[in-house]
């Protein structure tokens, strides 16, 4: 790494008014180098107003792959200014070519329009109507402050009150943990003995992540209110284990856990015992699989079944996939399956507005199309990897910024891109106290709050921030998927995708952090130009975006004078054409630049954020990549985008090894039983 550093200036401040020798001779080489890049898509479009240069460029920078030979080199960029050096005589040096020329075309998006499944959210019944205990229906509508159900409650509620096993499926945000939550109380403290807490479990619930973990808990724990003799506990990894044996010693009777943490306990605490389980619910249930559980969940099934025969099964997920069928073959006896309709098909069959069949009823085709919120906005725009960086923080200026009470989550591919660009964004774009550090910006807004989850966060403070945004008005949550599912954070109006998500089903969690319960929220997902397919991809999904310019994403740095270049200092923020904000999307990357190449230990925390991106790229299923495949991504481009002025040297050679390491461990885990992308 250190030898590849040597190609990296270390000086903020590194400027040239001049092409360097070096320059020069790179564009020669390069012109003589020209080829169709790997990112250069099929289909071109060229628009008049675009930021891009109009005039196509016969110079191609280079590129290294990750074969390992190299196909071109990459001429390091030396024009770039501190913020705070940005006087007036500094700025035309800026230069706007490095980010906005030789970049891929954008390809016209060929989106086909597809009818998107949809559900209604509410019904006009109320929860009296369901001969629920008075205690019960009063919490429900004094302490969750709830009167009439939704579609799925309305669907579920009664059948779990027959006692049958249920599948069931309804859109993200449409009221699932109530749907099992209620008849689980209703039927616990009905029961003719009444529960006492050293009976131990009567109902176990399992979820895939602790804050879900936490949310479920927090919901049991209010419905139960009435019933002071229930008592809810949870359980999951981060917790100090010894707590947790003593709380089951003392007895828990709706046990809420994350299935690693529960077979822990299963193999090594004496007091857990299975012998009075009446409820066994399966919260995210494909997820659970998706994560590698498999091994936790027979290890869990095995444990329960040998102590108790019958209860009832309940699996729940917005994306009902192959997996939760097969868990559903080995766990669920007799189920209905409960999905929410959607409104072409209520038309055509108005009586049968509730499904209700035994499993397995579906096809494939069926399985694989979920149902969004009406009220959700979904959107793509598709950047050249060069001005990924701008773009993603041009939006949030945007939004978070200039308009009112934002909340925003932005999805990322890995704990490391989380926490590169929480720092990053957090020393740049934010001005703490008065005067701006090196490298902020200093008319960056108070507005502003960053927050970040990760897996690779100590649990005290996953919680807490976990509970600051949930509670706070605005703000921007960088996160990994480990905030896709479940997770029902409140007022949230943007879902933004900076990495795509490893398949539909994550799409769909992801985005459904927003429009929950009949809200609106909008979405975006970005794209590079070699991976615009991925827009069709999801149509086959029956998931329709709509484009949204970069252009118009990068227009917002107009209302921001800190990003304002030299020659048009005079000139009002509304009157700034394309060429200007090119050259403010320059100060802005400029800035991103420099704070990275401010010491080596940046540039090499910026190397290993990158090599963490190609890790991740790596790792997309077999069926995407062709779509995402880290032969077609441009290193010198992506290094940009990680504020690199070059791209690293020996990365390659060492995304070769971990690749390799990937591989291995793919085939461990595929040997070991377990179905393709399981693993951790
Ligand atoms: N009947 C209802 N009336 C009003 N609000 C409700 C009702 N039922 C649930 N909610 C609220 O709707 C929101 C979403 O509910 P919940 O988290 O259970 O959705 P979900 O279907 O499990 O979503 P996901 O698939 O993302 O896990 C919560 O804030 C919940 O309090």
């Amino acid at each position: 790494m250190a030898a590849a550093d040597s190609s990296l200036s270390d000086n903020p401040r590194t400027f040239s008014r001049r092409p360097s020798a070096q320059a020069s001779r790179q564009a020669k080489a390069t012109k003589r180098k020209h080829q169709a890049s790997s990112e250069a898509p099929p289909a071109k479009r060229r628009n008049e107003t675009s930021f891009l240069p109009a005039k196509k460029t016969s110079v191609k920078e280079t590129q290294r792959t990750f074969k390992g030979n190299t196909q071109k080199t990459f001429s390091p960029k030396k024009h770039s200014v501190s913020p705070s050096d940005r006087n007036q005589e500094e700025r035309p040096c800026i230069k706007t070519s490095s980010l906005f020329k030789n970049n891929p075309d954008i390809p016209e998006l060929h989106r086909p329009v597809v009818k998107q499944v949809q559900e209604e959210v509410f019904t006009s019944a109320a929860f009296h109507e369901l001969g629920l205990h008075p205690h019960l229906i009063s919490t429900i509508n004094t302490v969750l402050k709830m009167s009439s159900m939704t579609s799925v409650q309305k669907q579920s509620i009664p059948v779990l009150l027959e006692g049958r096993d249920a599948l069931v499926r309804s859109q993200t945000g449409s009221g699932k943990t109530l749907a099992y939550c209620i008849p689980v109380v209703q039927s616990l403290q009905a029961m003719k003995s009444k529960i006492q807490r050293s009976d131990g479990p009567y109902a176990l619930v399992l979820v895939p992540t602790r804050e879900l973990a936490l949310q479920s808990f927090d919901t049991v724990q209010k419905l139960l209110k009435p019933f002071t003799w229930i008592v809810p506990g949870v359980l999951m990894g981060g917790e100090k284990r010894k707590s947790e044996k003593a709380r089951l010693r003392k007895g828990i009777n709706i046990l809420i856990s994350t299935p690693g943490r529960l077979v822990d306990h299963i193999k090594s605490t004496k007091n857990i015992h299975f012998s009075r389980l009446r409820w066994l619910v399966f919260d995210e249930a494909d997820r659970i699989l998706d994560l590698g559980f498999e091994r936790d969940i027979t290890v869990i099934l095995n444990a329960v079944n040998a102590e108790c025969q019958k209860r009832q099964n309940v699996l729940l997920s917005a994306t009902l996939t192959e997996g939760v069928t097969r868990l559903a073959d080995i766990s669920l006896h007799d189920p209905v399956s409960i999905s929410v309709l959607d409104k072409s098909h209520d038309q055509l069959n108005p009586k049968d507005k509730a499904v209700r069949e035994v499993c397995p009823p579906r096809t494939g085709d069926e399985l694989d199309n979920f149902a969004i919120p009406e009220s959700l906005e979904q959107h793509v725009t598709v950047v050249p990897s060069k001005l990924r960086l701008v773009c993603l923080a041009a939006f949030i200026l945007q939004k978070c910024k200039f308009e009112k009470d934002q909340k925003m989550v932005v999805f990322f591919s890995s704990c490391e891109l989380v926490e590169f660009h929480y720092s990053l964004f957090l020393q740049t774009l934010l001005s703490s106290s008065g005067a701006p550090a090196s490298g902020q910006l200093p008319s960056a807004s108070t507005r502003l709050k960053f927050l970040r989850l990760h897996g690779n966060m100590e649990q005290e403070e996953r919680t807490a921030v976990f509970q600051e945004f949930s509670h706070s008005r605005r703000g921007v949550l960088l996160c990994t998927d480990v905030a896709a599912r479940g997770l029902d954070l409140p007022q949230v109006t943007w879902i933004v995708q900076y990495n795509a998500p490893s398949s539909p089903a994550e799409y769909i969690h992801r985005i459904g952090r927003t429009a929950r319960i009949g809200c609106h929220g909008s979405s975006l997902l970005i794209l590079a130009p070699s991976e615009a397919e991925y827009v069709n991809s999801l149509a086959s999904h029956k998931i329709n975006v709509s484009e949204m310019k970069m252009e118009d994403i990068l227009c917002v740095l107009a209302r921001d004078d800190c990003f304002k270049g030299k020659r048009w200092g005079a000139q009002k923020s509304h009157a700034v054409g394309p060429q200007e904000i090119r050259e403010r999307a320059t100060v802005l990357q400029t800035v991103f630049e420099d704070y990275v190449h401010s010491s080596e230990r940046r540039v090499s925390w910026a190397k290993k954020a990158l090599q963490s991106f190609i890790q991740a790229y790596a790792t997309y299923p077999r069926e995407l990549k062709h779509i995402f495949h880290v032969r077609s991504l441009h290193l010198g481009h992506v290094a940009k985008s990680f504020g690199l002025r070059d791209a690293p040297r020996n990365l390659s050679a060492l995304t070769r090894k971990k690749r390799k390491a990937h591989l291995k461990r793919s085939r461990l885990w595929k040997s070991a039983g377990f179905a393709a992308g399981a693993q951790p």
